[in-house]
């Protein structure tokens, strides 16, 4: 269990990127789900003691992020979003390296890495250079590490950013196989409805929703979105909520009608509107 009470990040130019953020996060896999510069990373490199927060309380587990930071890095596994590997390693090295120093015995390590390896799609590059590498192939070697680690709580920031379809499918998959609790911060609601069982909305650095996709969804059961009108403006589109019988009347209106996502619910909490 992750719980935060009152966290606070304020930078040293000011910027308050996270403020006073209260959050129990108990779900197997849970998503940070918000847009960019939300706050998702802050809180997450505070949660793997990369960076010490400015006031109030995190604990992993029981365990206190900055009195107990020993503690806290034996039961993580975290990987960054701007993590980058070294070049001539191969991904079979980076990750047995990595399962070696997290105290697996080399055999293990060179077992976990290559079944993990293949599950992200990575089987058939597993022994090249990673420089040789492209960038979303790069980011897979990261997610390969912290899915092997087994570790207690696993902090996957950003995951599948700039992977193609396919590959995402693939991380999504390994993800679902993982046994430790994992937090994962996108701003897919695509992948946080498919991965997440509790997803936490955040913006400006405090928590907006908390909840399943179903809990989050509860306030447009029963309607769907239809595109092209409606009083609610994101960008240049017009977006209404109504009911499925209602709706059918607009069919041939020139209007498209969608199901509701949870993008649905970031617009209906003001999260997509145009800036005032
Ligand atoms: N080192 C820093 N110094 C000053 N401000 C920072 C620093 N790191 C982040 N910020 C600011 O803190 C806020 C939250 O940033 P953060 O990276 O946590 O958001 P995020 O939700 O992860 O965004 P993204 O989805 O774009 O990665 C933003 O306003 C960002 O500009």
């Amino acid at each position: 269990m992750i719980f935060t009470d009152r966290l606070t990040k304020i930078y040293k130019d000011g910027t308050r990127a996270l403020d006073e953020l209260s959050i129990t996060l108990d779900g197997k896999i849970s998503c940070i789900l918000g847009r960019n510069g939300a706050g998702k990373t802050t809180l997450i490199r505070i949660l793997s003691t990369q960076l010490l927060p400015t006031s109030g309380k995190a604990l992993i587990e029981g365990f206190d992020v900055v009195k107990d930071v020993k503690k806290v890095r034996k039961i993580i596994a975290s990987i960054p979003q701007e993590a980058s590997p070294m070049g001539i390693a191969s991904p079979l090295e980076h990750v047995t390296m990595y399962l070696t120093a997290r105290g697996f015995s080399i055999s293990e390590a060179l077992r976990t890495a290559k079944y993990v390896l293949k599950e992200v799609g990575l089987g058939d590059v597993m022994d090249k250079p990673t420089d040789e590498l492209s960038g979303g192939m790069k980011r897979k070697v990261f997610v390969a590490m912290a899915i092997a680690s087994n570790a207690d709580v696993v902090f996957l920031d950003e995951p599948t950013t700039g992977l193609d379809p396919i590959s995402r499918l693939e991380v999504w998959s390994a993800i679902k196989q993982m046994k430790s609790k994992i937090i994962l911060t996108t701003h897919y609601m695509e992948e946080a409805e498919e991965l997440c069982e509790k997803i936490a909305i955040i913006n400006k650095g405090k928590l907006v929703e908390y909840g399943t996709v179903e809990d989050l969804l509860s306030p447009l059961r029963g309607k769907v979105r239809v595109e092209g009108k409606g009083d609610i403006r994101v960008g240049n589109l017009s977006i209404s909520y109504v009911d499925e019988e209602e709706a059918k009347k607009l069919v041939g209106k020139g209007v498209i009608i969608k199901p509701i996502s949870l993008e649905d619910i970031m617009i209906i909490k003001g999260l997509y509107y145009e800036e005032e």
